[in-house]
C-alpha cells in the first residue's frame, strides 16, 4: 500500500542554497537577528514530516550562503542544476530554497533561461527556523506542493511565501520586516491553502519554453551593474562602473526613471562609447517607465526597463546580452520579457 501511494506521488527534488529559511538565531525571540545558511537540507526537510505525504522529496545542497552574496557564476551554477534535474524522467518538480534578499533575481532569471515546462518554485522565509511563528516550514511546505502539482506546469518561475503563489519575473521583496514581504504590482497569481492550489491568473511575458533564451547556451554573464538617482546625484558613480568594465549600466531612476541633468552628459558620452544605458526606476510599489517620456531615449540611443525594477532589469540586460549588443534587440526584449 505505502508503495503505491509512494508512486502516485510527484518526485520534487530540493535544492538549497541557504537564506533565513535556513537560518538559526540563539533563542526563539529572535525574528529578526539571526544568522543566515546555518541548517543543511536533510535537517530542513526532516523539519517537516508531512512533505512526505504530499511527495518523494529529496534534496541537494547546492550552496550554503546568504543571498546577497550569490555571484553571477552561482546563479549559472544552480540554473545548470535546475536544468539537468529538469531534463530528467523521474522529476517531476523542483524547490529552491533561498535567502530572501536576491530571491527576485534568482526567480527571474531562471523565469528566462530554463527550457521546462515542469514546475520550478523558489522559496524562502522572514523567520529563521528557530523563532517562535517561523514561516519557512509552511513556505516550504506549500513550495514542494505547487512544485508537485500537475497545474503548475507551464506558468514559468514561481515564488511561494505567505500562502501565495506568485510569478517569478513580477515578484519583488517589498517589506523585509514581515512574513508578507514578498509583493507585486501586479497581484498575486494564486493561493495555495493546506497544500492544495488555486489560480486566479497567468503571466502574458515570455519565459521558460517560450523563451529564447537556453541556459545550456550561456557560460558567462556580462557585467551589468546599478546606479541609483536621488537628489543633488553626480555622475562619479556610473563613470566610476563603467570604467570598471560594465557593459550596461541600469539607471535606477526617480520617479519615472527620469535622470538628473547633472548625469545626462556622462550616460550620453557612455552610450557614444559602448556601453548600453537602460532607465528603470526605484519607485517602491512598481515603476513604469516608458520611451521618450522624460528622456529623449530615440535621440540617446537609451533602452527603458518598463516595469522591470532596477535588480531585475540587471538580470534580463544580462540574459539579453549574452545573444546581443544591439538597443534595439535590447529594447525589443525589454519589453517582450
Ligand atoms: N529573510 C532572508 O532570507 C534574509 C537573509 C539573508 N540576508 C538572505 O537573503 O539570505
Amino acid at each position: 500500500k505505502e508503495a503505491e501511494q509512494q508512486q502516485k506521488l510527484a518526485n520534487v527534488v530540493i535544492l538549497a542554497t541557504g537564506g533565513t529559511i535556513a537560518g538559526a538565531g540563539a533563542s526563539a525571540a529572535n525574528s529578526a537577528t539571526y544568522q543566515a545558511a546555518k541548517m543543511g537540507i536533510d535537517k530542513l526537510i526532516a523539519g517537516v514530516p508531512e512533505l512526505a505525504d504530499i511527495a518523494n522529496v529529496r534534496g541537494e545542497q547546492v550552496m550554503q550562503i546568504a543571498s546577497e552574496s550569490i555571484s553571477n557564476d552561482d546563479l549559472l551554477k544552480l540554473a545548470k542544476r535546475v536544468a539537468e534535474l529538469a531534463d530528467s524522467s523521474d522529476v517531476d518538480g523542483i524547490v529552491i530554497t533561498h535567502g530572501t534578499d536576491t530571491l527576485e533575481e534568482t526567480a527571474y532569471f531562471l523565469n528566462l533561461v530554463e527550457k521546462t515546462d515542469k514546475p520550478i518554485v523558489v522559496v524562502g522565509s522572514m523567520r529563521p527556523g528557530t523563532a517562535m511563528s517561523a514561516d519557512g516550514m509552511l513556505n516550504l511546505y506549500n513550495a514542494v506542493a505547487v512544485a508537485g502539482d500537475k497545474q503548475s506546469r507551464g506558468k514559468g518561475v514561481l515564488v511561494t511565501l505567505n500562502d501565495e503563489i506568485q510569478s517569478g519575473r513580477d515578484v519583488s521583496k517589498a517589506v523585509n520586516i514581515k512574513t508578507e514581504a514578498f509583493k507585486s504590482a501586479w497581484g498575486p497569481m494564486g493561493m495555495v491553502v493546506e497544500g492544495k492550489s488555486y489560480w486566479f491568473r497567468l503571466p502574458a511575458k515570455r519565459h521558460t519554453l517560450n523563451s529564447e533564451f537556453d541556459i545550456k547556451q550561456i557560460s558567462n554573464l556580462p557585467q551589468v551593474d546599478i546606479a541609483y538617482g536621488y537628489g543633488n546625484v553626480t555622475d562619479t558613480a556610473y563613470k566610476a562602473l563603467a570604467q570598471n568594465g560594465a557593459k550596461a549600466l541600469i539607471h535606477a531612476g526617480t520617479g519615472n526613471g527620469s535622470v538628473s541633468s547633472r548625469v545626462v552628459p556622462a550616460l550620453q558620452e557612455l552610450r557614444k562609447n559602448g556601453v548600453q544605458i537602460i532607465r528603470s526606476s526605484h519607485v517602491n510599489q512598481g515603476g513604469f517607465v516608458l520611451r521618450n517620456a522624460e528622456q529623449p531615449d530615440d535621440k540617446n540611443d537609451w533602452v527603458v526597463a518598463h516595469d522591470l525594477n532596477p535588480q531585475k532589469a540587471r538580470i534580463l540586460a544580462m540574459v539579453a546580452m549574452t545573444k546581443t549588443q544591439d538597443s534595439k534587440e535590447l529594447q525589443r526584449i525589454f519589453w517582450e520579457y
